[in-house]
């Protein structure tokens, strides 16, 4: 575990059958994701980013509302992190990797765009045996003074959550999956929670 920047990685977070379900339905609709789109004018930027996303959760919005909303407390201690006022609302965002897709290091949150994200919660799916190697996610260190910490890789095994503050530093790892059909790419929701805005 970093010093800096406190994560949890929670292995088995829903039921079987329902990561069964959410599997198939983000499989099921290839034809509704578009190529991901990066910073404030929003473009495809290949450079930076590879990946196909599509934000409709259909059924299953509700569901994940209601395990995640479930799951703040376990969060804020695993993050050491005092509560804080969220909006109800959580952003929601299938993304699916496959061969050569990859994301460059970055932030979840930035000023006038994303900013009030606080908190990124990314629950992993792929099919049985995986069939990707490579997409680990990895955590950065701010390093202010040499030596303070260590970067960390982390497996996106299926039905996981991965959650940290999205103000850290992290960057998705090339996939490696040459020929593979779209249920073979690697499966993750980004589920963002926003800060309460100030009227609310
Ligand atoms: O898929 C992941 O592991 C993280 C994705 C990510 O960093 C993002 O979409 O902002
Ligand atoms: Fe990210």
């Amino acid at each position: 575990m970093p010093k800096l920047f406190p994560y949890m990685h929670v292995e088995n977070f829903l039921s079987d059958e329902l990561s069964q379900q959410i599997f198939d339905y983000a499989v099921g609709n290839e034809d509704k994701y578009t190529s991901a789109q990066v910073g404030k004018e929003g473009k495809v930027n290949e450079k930076m980013r590879i990946s196909k996303v599509w934000r409709d959760l259909g059924p299953f919005d509700a569901i994940l509302h209601e395990k995640i909303h479930a799951f703040y407390p376990e969060m804020l201690k695993g993050l050491k992190m005092a509560d804080f006022k969220r909006r109800e609302k959580l952003e929601l965002e299938i993304a699916a990797h496959g061969d050569g897709a990859f994301f460059k290091p970055h932030i979840d949150m930035r000023l006038g765009e994303t900013g009030d994200r606080v908190l990124s919660a990314v629950y992993y799916m792929h099919s049985m045996p995986k069939a990707f190697s490579g997409g680990q996610l990895k955590i950065y260190p701010l390093e202010i003074m040499p030596g303070d910490d260590e970067p960390v890789m982390l497996e996106p095994t299926h039905n996981s959550l991965l959650v940290f503050q999205s103000y850290v530093h992290h960057e998705v790892l090339p996939i490696v999956c040459p020929g593979a059909t779209f249920k073979d790419y690697r499966f993750a929701i980004n589920c963002w929670v926003h800060k309460a805005s100030p009227a609310s």
